[in-house]
């Protein structure tokens, strides 16, 4: 079961404690946990699905203007070989560009990290969206502090590399085709990844993973904060024992993840479970979910806290999210090439950083 835990009580109040030690059981045993009491207006989660739906409702040519070479920004469309569901995905990051970045004080050596985020023409999406990514990375803050006492320091102790934060969000959608419903947007042999399908041909998938929208993967960041809604419980966690979890969707609470660097910052003591999202059941249905990375300032030096450090010694040398990044995308683009897994229209190519 994934546990499902109350972040309401004040983090320094007895209370506190014990849901830090909750939230540090479920980090070290699951990596994966719900949080419910976290605060999120339900207006604010409503008005985002609803800019979502908006947005997901226009022409793909409009949309398609707003693709971008990163695979973290803008619009994309995938879909899997030998698979009948798309997934598309809008993207944007906390500090929308360069010239922002360095408003901020960021040292000129890490301006290239921040590249231009493509909004839709449509004020009314941006706000929402803008402000359903703020209360949730407040949220993120908040089990920052937890995570801070677990792990033996004060709860305040990540709120410096917090200031700045370069998280991003995406909404995720997946949409299953209905060859029998004419008004089904989708065509689920249009040509939405010839030159994925010439290069990666059904036969190579992996046969275990052929339900799968979105492959089995870590996240990159600190934790992932996700909002979902949608005809079927999608989302898919991998234990370590191999077993497979599904989380359930509830409409009350977010669902948390570690993610590859706090997994790194901790000495792996938190799990950065893998996970991934199925196909819908029937044709027809749908799942779109809200998805907060949560990432520290661009600079911040992330290795291995004294208090996780044991006899081994650290597991894990520094790395800043500048130069994570980089090696994050190039892992996950060989691991997509490599199993055929996922069929992106804008090609994975992380710049090269030194
Ligand atoms: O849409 C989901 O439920 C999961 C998305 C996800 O794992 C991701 O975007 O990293
Ligand atoms: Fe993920």
């Amino acid at each position: 079961m994934i546990p499902v835990i109350d972040i309401s009580p004040d983090v320094d109040s007895p209370a506190g404690a014990q849901v830090a030690a909750a939230i540090g059981r479920a980090c070290r045993e699951i990596g994966f946990f719900q949080v419910v009491g976290h605060g999120v207006p339900a207006a604010v989660i409503d008005s985002a699905y609803a800019a979502v739906a908006r947005f997901l409702a226009w022409p793909t040519e409009e949309k398609a203007r707003l693709e971008h070479p990163h695979p973290f920004r803008g619009w994309s469309s995938h879909r899997r070989v030998g698979c009948d569901t798309d997934m598309q995905r809008f993207q944007a990051c906390a500090v929308p560009s360069a010239a922002e970045a360095a408003a901020l004080g960021v040292e000129e050596r890490y301006l290239d990290y921040f590249q231009l985020c493509p909004w839709p023409d449509d004020v009314a999406f941006q706000e929402a969206f803008s402000a359903h990514f703020a209360a949730v990375r407040a949220v993120g803050r908040t089990l920052m502090s937890y995570f801070a006492v677990t792990l033996g320091l004060p709860s305040d102790y990540f709120a410096p590399a917090l200031r700045h934060d370069v998280s991003d969000m995406a909404a995720n959608h997946y949409h299953r085709a209905d060859p029998a419903d004419p008004a089904d947007p989708t065509d689920p042999t249009g040509p939405a990844d010839p030159i994925a399908a010439d290069a990666h041909p059904v036969e190579a998938a992996d046969l275990d993973t052929i339900d799968i929208v979105l492959p089995e993967h870590a996240d990159s960041g600190m934790l992932t904060l996700l909002h979902q809604r949608g005809d079927y419980d999608g989302l898919q966690v991998r234990l370590l024992d191999g077993e497979v979890l599904t989380v359930p969707v509830r409409d009350d609470a977010l669902v948390v993840n570690v993610g590859l660097l706090m997994s790194r910052w901790t000495n792996d003591q938190f799990l950065a479970t893998r996970h991934r999202v199925a196909v819908p059941p029937r044709p027809g249905m749908t799942r779109t979910s809200l998805t907060t990375f949560c990432y520290p300032a661009v600079d911040t030096v992330i290795e291995p806290l004294a208090t996780c450090v044991g006899a081994d010694g650290p597991h894990y040398g520094p790395v800043t999210p500048y130069g994570w990044e980089a090696q994050y995308l190039a892992a996950q683009a060989a691991q997509y090439a490599a199993n055929g897994e996922l069929t992106p229209r804008v090609p994975l190519a992380p710049r090269q950083r030194g």
